[in-house]
């Protein structure tokens, strides 16, 4: 099942703003990252998601539900971007204000096992030490671990995040990330917007990306980020039977030009070599190819080279910019 699904949704802000017309599928049991630069409309989308705006138009089925249904709203844990709790609460108040919220009555809060729950969400997120103190004192770091707690209480099958490491200390991320690692390994989809592009590149399985309310690209995370062999992207060839006057024989074969593009990035002593090129398109891949053959090279492998994160989010930014798209 689809845990969210969405068709053409559309939410502005009096017609400006917002995001508009997503179609939107995330599987099951994944890591899904919603990127974008500020004011891609992420938020907007998670809010409605979270059944905090009512859409414009479109449709939405979160956990195979309307959005907004009651009976998908309890297995969704969300964790807003920009919260506070009451700085005269403790953590074990605010989940058990939280469980109140989440259609718990106020006699099952008091329970042995209510309580079990808050004692072992609280150690999960790293707070059992932190249990009865004033949220007051808190640190940035700690509020968000509380934010996640609150969020993970009543074992949601879906968590939407609204940038959940943006607080937190390099230590605070990789705890979150081994625990987000560990909520999938137990079969939660966890839906996470964040600027984070190091979290989405070890955590996501899935990926998509907004840019001015609109969805620009969305799939598995190796896909989007595996080069498509077009303008400005890297190729690379892994050859045998490179020597030292190989180069040279290469400019010849191939003319300056287009040996000029390559760049040996690494060569053993039986031969072995990786050599990489920024090439215009396709064909003068397959020209580099055919002089490597010429020189009697031996070619093993030829391909374009992944993007990084960093570099895919910079170019389908500036693809829709009208800017230069490297
Ligand atoms: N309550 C609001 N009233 C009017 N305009 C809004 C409102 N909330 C958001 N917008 C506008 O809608 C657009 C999308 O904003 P949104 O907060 O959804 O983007 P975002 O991708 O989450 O940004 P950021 O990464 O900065 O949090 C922006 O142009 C923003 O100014």
């Amino acid at each position: 099942m689809m845990m969210i699904d969405t068709a053409d949704l559309t939410k502005t802000y009096n017609g400006r703003g917002g995001c508009r017309g997503i179609t939107l599928q995330v599987p099951e049991g994944c890591i899904f990252g919603l990127l974008g630069p500020n004011g891609a409309g992420k938020s907007t989308f998670v809010k409605m998601l979270a059944g905090l705006h009512r859409p414009d138009s479109g449709r939405a089925a979160v956990l195979g539900l309307p959005l907004g249904r009651p009976d998908a709203r309890r297995k969704l844990g969300y964790l807003p971007e920009l919260f506070r709790f009451q700085d005269w609460l403790t953590p074990v108040e605010v989940l058990r204000l939280h469980g109140r919220l989440g259609g718990l009555r106020s006699q099952e809060t008091r329970s042995p096992a209510f309580r079990g729950r808050v004692r072992d969400t609280l150690e999960l997120v790293g707070l059992s030490e932190a249990a009865n103190r004033r949220v007051g004192g808190f640190s940035k770091g700690m509020q968000q671990r509380l934010g996640l707690a609150a969020a993970l209480l009543l074992d949601p099958e879906l968590i939407i995040l609204d940038e959940p490491a943006s607080a937190l200390d390099p230590i605070g991320r990789y705890e979150i990330r081994s625990l987000l690692k560990r909520l999938r390994s137990k079969g939660m989809t966890v839906f996470l917007n964040t600027h984070l592009l190091e979290d989405v590149e070890e955590l996501c399985d899935e990926a998509a990306f907004l840019y001015g309310g609109e969805l620009l690209a969305s799939g598995p995370l190796h896909k989007l980020l595996s080069g498509t062999g077009d303008s400005g992207d890297n190729w690379r060839f892994r050859l045998g039977g490179w020597l030292p006057e190989t180069r040279a024989e290469l400019n010849a074969e191939a003319g300056d030009a287009l040996s000029s593009l390559l760049r040996l990035v690494e060569a053993d002593e039986s031969g072995n070599a990786l050599l990489s090129a920024r090439v215009a398109d396709r064909e003068q891949a397959g020209y580099l190819c055919a002089a490597f053959i010429r020189c009697g090279l031996t070619l093993y492998e030829s391909g374009p080279e992944p993007n990084s994160l960093e570099d895919w989010f910079l170019r389908m930014a500036g693809s829709r910019q009208g800017g230069d798209p490297q």
